[in-house]
């Protein structure tokens, strides 16, 4: 793995020493205060590429084309809402999804499953232990999107959501995203209205470099990835690990989510 990962600069493998423990902190205090970590450079120059030339066959084939309406809930209606209230506003999703079934023996697979950075990503979300997922479509899923394609405004059902970018667009597919918008126990709707209408001041672009690993915080942090443009298309791995061990889709979110039960 040191090999692929940049481990000097990111000592994931040296859990429980003073470095260690350096980076636990620093990327807690950064969850903690600006909603997300990130680690420029986490893979070895060289890297990012070959991992998109392992996938890159797959998705130019067999990829799942998702392209849906949806309001920033992911659901048909809120019960507190009128059917026309301006929170509920519909974007457009366009992505190209490829599983994890589908890139077995693939570097992206192996950096998913890599125990140490389990181990790290745990300690820096405060979590006793983490898993990987067992679905074996949703454990990784590789996301690209091409010219005029986005995933447009939503809220994670996760508290926190783990990529790696393999490779940015030419311009536009940058994380858009709107700090603690709403909370656990206020829906702030009008607020969603004012981001979805294009007047918050407070939506943020970040800018991700290939080869980037991203911590996110999303439940409560309205996000986009903005349009993509040009001719090269963005290449993003999204791990999901969980509290539990074990976890699984039902036959029914597989099909919503790739298409596909199996
Ligand atoms: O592609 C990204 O940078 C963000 C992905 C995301 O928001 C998600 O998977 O929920
Ligand atoms: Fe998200």
């Amino acid at each position: 793995m040191k090999d692929i990962l940049d481990l000097d600069r990111y000592p994931l493998d040296r859990e429980g020493s003073p470095e260690w423990k350096r980076l636990v902190e620093a990327s807690g205090a950064a969850l903690a205060s600006n909603g997300m970590f990130n680690f420029e450079g986490f893979l070895r120059p060289g890297i990012a590429e070959r991992a998109v030339s392992e996938i890159r066959p797959v998705m130019d084939t067999r990829s799942h084309v998702h392209k849906r309406m949806h309001n920033i809930y992911f659901k048909p209606s809120i019960p507190e809402l009128a059917p026309d209230h301006p929170a509920l506003r519909k974007v457009e999703t366009i992505s190209h999804t490829v599983c994890a079934d589908q890139i077995a023996g693939s570097t992206v697979l192996a950096i998913y499953e890599y125990e140490p950075l389990v181990r790290f990503l745990a300690a820096a979300m405060g979590k006793p232990r983490l898993h990987v997922m067992q679905d074996p479509l949703a454990r990784t899923n590789v996301m690209a999107y091409r010219a005029g394609e986005a995933l447009n405004w939503h809220f994670d059902r996760s508290e926190f959501t783990t990529t790696l970018l393999l490779q940015a667009a030419e311009r536009g597919g940058d994380l858009e995203y709107r700090t603690d918008l709403r909370s656990d126990d206020n829906p702030n709707y009008d607020g969603v209205a004012r981001l979805l209408e294009g007047r918050d001041p407070e939506a943020r672009i970040l800018r991700l470099k290939a080869g980037t690993l991203n911590v996110f915080r999303g439940k409560n942090t309205a996000h986009r990835v903005t349009t993509v443009e040009g001719e090269r298309e963005r290449m993003i791995a999204v791990f999901s690990y969980y509290e539990k061990p074990g976890v699984m889709f039902s036959d029914e979110e597989r099909v919503g989510f790739y298409g596909r039960a199996a």
